[in-house]
């Protein structure tokens, strides 16, 4: 099995490049390092190495160093490729992905894996406005978009993230942005229903129950089970968002009757309202009034413990 790893330096600030370093003086296997240099830069190396696998009809595992949006790039670059499986070393600053899907804690289970590769098919969701795009975690609209948005463009999570504190940098936007965001109208159709939500939050469509940085938004979500859930948080006040968070960790948010949950294969979600919109985190650009979300069928490999 040829390996290849992904390696972004600077997710979690650093802690990606610091756990490579400790990994890379005992790793005695044959491997090809590619070091991300942009933003995107994972799903074009991803998708180089899926094309020359599936022309060479070799089997290859691609580790990735980072966190929850190098991961989101590297997957979207290799899927429906059955040549390549998907191994991770958590080096990010939220780790969703690593709370869920199996990942390599030591250079001896990466070895190990080598030795008797072991791996599962999973579902990953798709959303597409203008073009499609997959996440294995969540994709959402609203709010939390709203707040990783400012958070991620901020000097003060750089600042934050160099002395070990970037997620306090998350606290203090999300504090801020409960006073500026206006909640707004919804709608989500559904196997031919239709549900409209006043006074919206957000709205997050889930493959997996973790959601920034360990909150259990969606705990019923599983991988390989061809659906998808959405969480609909509405009609509430900023101050009750704010405890409503705090039980997020704990998955407990759901009894809430400001939290709707809807399971499905599909949904169309609709709204007239100006929103930032994420894919595992990361910020999509394209105009996002109309969302169509489906769920793609065992179209990846992770390697399994
Ligand atoms: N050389 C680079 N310079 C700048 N940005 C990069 C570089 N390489 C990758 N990126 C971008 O860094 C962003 C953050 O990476 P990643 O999500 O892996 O880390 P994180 O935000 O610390 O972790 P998490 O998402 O788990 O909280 C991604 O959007 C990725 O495209």
């Amino acid at each position: 099995m040829q390996l290849h790893i992904i390696l972004n330096e600077y997710a979690g600030s650093g802690r990606g490049l610091k756990r490579w370093r400790s990994w890379q003086s005992i790793l005695e296997i044959p491997y090809m390092l590619h070091t991300t240099e942009y933003r995107g830069h994972g799903f074009q190396i991803a998708k180089q190495i899926a094309q020359e696998a599936e022309q060479q009809k070799r089997p290859t595992c691609i580790v990735i160093i980072g966190g929850d949006g190098t991961i989101h790039e590297v997957i979207n670059g290799v899927l429906h490729c059955g040549w390549v499986t998907i191994g991770v070393m958590a080096g990010g600053s939220g780790n969703d992905y690593a709370r869920t899907y199996d990942t390599f804690g030591s250079v001896e289970e990466l070895l190990h894996f080598i030795q008797q590769p072991a791996r599962k098919q999973q579902d990953c969701g798709m959303v597409t406005l203008q073009e499609s795009h997959a996440f294995m975690n969540n994709c959402g609209i609203g709010f939390d978009a709203a707040v990783a948005k400012v958070a991620n463009d901020s000097a003060l999570k750089r600042a934050l993230g160099k002395l070990g504190f970037g997620k306090l940098s998350y606290v203090y936007y999300l504090i801020k942005q409960l006073f500026i965001f206006k909640p707004f109208e919804l709608t989500i159709t559904n196997d031919e229903e239709q549900h409209t939500f006043q006074n919206v939050w957000f709205a997050t469509v889930c493959n997996q129950p973790y959601f920034g940085g360990g909150m259990k938004l969606s705990p019923f979500s599983k991988t390989d089970d061809q659906m998808l859930e959405v969480i609909v948080v509405h009609n509430i006040s900023a101050i009750k968002l704010l405890f409503l968070f705090m039980t997020i960790f704990s998955g407990t948010h759901i009894r809430f009757k400001a939290v709707t949950q809807l399971k499905g294969e599909k949904f169309l979600i609709t709204h007239n309202a100006t929103l930032y919109c994420h894919a595992d985190g990361e910020i999509l650009t394209e105009p996002n009034e109309k969302l169509y979300f489906s769920v793609n069928s065992l179209s990846w490999y992770a390697t399994k413990k």
